[in-house]
């Protein structure tokens, strides 16, 4: 029996006078905390309901256990859907939360298939075309500060033994420093798949740019298939991410025996109040082995007719639906160039004014996907894509992250991503088809894109 926790006594009451079935949540600040061994500790309890995030500057960073209610749309509207699920459950909630800290208190983690258009792969069969954990147990690290949110939903009877169920669990997550090692398992296949057929698949995507005068641009991915000699151990591939991707958004999901995860430069949106951040991100290059080559590249880079145009329509949209939803849109003129670990980019960040009540959910539904994922004009690229990848992205290329109770949240833009699934790791990476492209050139930028994951697996050079 844990005695005297503070908010006990309000638990059972508030359970009480709902008869069950609405949320409690409550938030307290522990004294640190480390959030990748917060969710390697949680896999006893948690195993295939946890999740992951860490955004590009480090400033907020989630892990996240369980799920007391598992928010999912399969419907036509499925962003809405989502939204008044979100609200349906939110306005029966009992919130104790003294910090006024964004990502604390309840919040939900999830995403957005790429195309639900798009027929199921089985590798994604978990995975369900949209869907929220919301977390019983979560740590939120921010600027430092470590919190503790606990989110809970029983019936009447249950509601003591709950509580302190889960106190008790969150006490041992918390103090059990030593987290339970997985097996490495070894690589014994890379499956590239048909590079020939996919470059011939470029080329038709430039032979359809050129005969159609109004599409401009599709982005096409590919997959390669890892095969291991046992399960894929996902915890320790997440922290090799985290640990190799120091200056990206770092990502995992499961759902049942599946993990997805990755490390994305691209920001889909970010919204906090008024203020919301959105990124255009396309154009690429690779890093040099000097500095002075990694600059040469960067100058190249920035001065490039195909990659300057590839980069230009996803400005051009991103800055028309931003203008649409916001009172005010602050777009640089230039792009500059963002730097990851193997690869760089021409970056242009986009800032918003809009209503403080507004959703971020409005502006994900909205912006995804962007001309960096998708194609211009959207609709026509994404009919284009469905004819000529012949996959299903499942959640690669798709929006993936967190909101909260006031509709704040970040979702990034889950690229440089795999679904690892028992022995089988599915890694994705695409690219920007234009009218200038040439597919050897591209194929070889997919290559650039896949090294992260690829490296996380244990599967690529260092
Ligand atoms: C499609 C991917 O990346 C996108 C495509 C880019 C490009 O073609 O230059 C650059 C950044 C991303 O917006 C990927 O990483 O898989
Ligand atoms: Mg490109």
């Amino acid at each position: 029996m844990i005695k005297g926790h503070p908010l006990k006594g309000a638990f059972v009451d508030f359970i009480k006078e709902q008869k069950g079935s609405a949320l409690f949540s409550y938030v307290e600040k522990v004294e640190e905390g480390d959030p990748i061994r917060f969710y390697e500790n949680g896999k006893e309890w948690y195993k295939g309901e946890r999740f992951y995030f860490k955004d590009r500057d480090a400033e907020r960073i989630f892990a996240g256990l369980g799920s007391v209610s598992t928010i999912q749309s399969a419907k036509d509207n499925r962003f809405e859907d989502i939204e008044a699920q979100w609200d349906q459950l939110m306005s029966q909630a009992s919130v104790h939360n003294p910090y006024d800290i964004y990502g604390t208190g309840p919040v939900a983690f999830g995403g957005f298939s790429f195309d639900p258009l798009q027929s199921q792969g089985e590798e994604w069969s978990r995975f369900a075309s949209s869907f929220f954990y919301v977390p019983e147990m979560m740590m939120t690290v921010y600027n430092g500060d470590t919190y503790i949110t606990v989110n809970m939903i029983c019936e009447e009877q249950d509601s003591e033994l709950l509580f302190d169920r889960i106190e008790k669990r969150k006490q041992t997550i918390l103090s059990h420093m030593q987290h339970p090692s997985e097996k490495e398992s070894v690589l014994m296949e890379l499956r590239t798949g048909d590079t020939c057929a996919w470059k011939q698949s470029v080329q038709s995507a430039v032979d359809e740019i050129e005969r159609d005068d109004e599409l401009k641009k599709v982005v096409l991915a590919r997959k390669v298939t890892a095969v291991f000699d046992g399960t894929v151990p996902s915890d320790r591939v997440l922290r090799r991410l985290d640990e190799g991707q120091p200056d990206s958004f770092v990502f995992a999901i499961e759902a049942m025996d599946s993990c997805f995860l990755g490390a994305s430069p691209e920001r889909l949106v970010k919204k906090r109040a008024q203020t919301v951040l959105t990124t255009c991100l396309a154009g690429s290059t690779a890093r040099g082995a000097t500095a002075e080559e990694d600059t040469e590249l960067a100058d190249a880079l920035l001065n490039d007719g195909k990659n300057r145009i590839e980069h230009d329509y996803v400005v051009q949209m991103i800055r028309h639906e931003m203008q649409k939803m916001c009172h005010r849109v602050t777009v640089p003129k230039e792009p500059v160039v963002m730097k990851v670990r193997d690869i760089q980019h021409l970056y242009t960040p986009v800032i918003g004014e809009a209503a403080e009540e507004d959703s971020i959910l409005r502006f994900v539904q909205t912006l995804h996907p962007t001309p960096a994922l998708g194609g211009l004009p959207g609709e026509k690229a994404l009919r284009v894509i469905r004819e000529l990848e012949g996959m299903d992205r499942g959640f690669y290329a798709a929006p993936v992250g967190w909101m909260d109770y006031r509709k704040n949240g970040e979702f990034a833009v889950a690229i440089r991503s795999g679904l690892v699934v028992q022995n089988e790791a599915f890694l994705y990476a695409g690219c920007g088809v234009v009218r200038d492209s040439n597919p050897e050139t591209e194929l070889e930028e997919t290559n650039m894109k896949l090294r992260p994951m690829l490296r996380a697996i244990g599967g690529g050079n260092e």
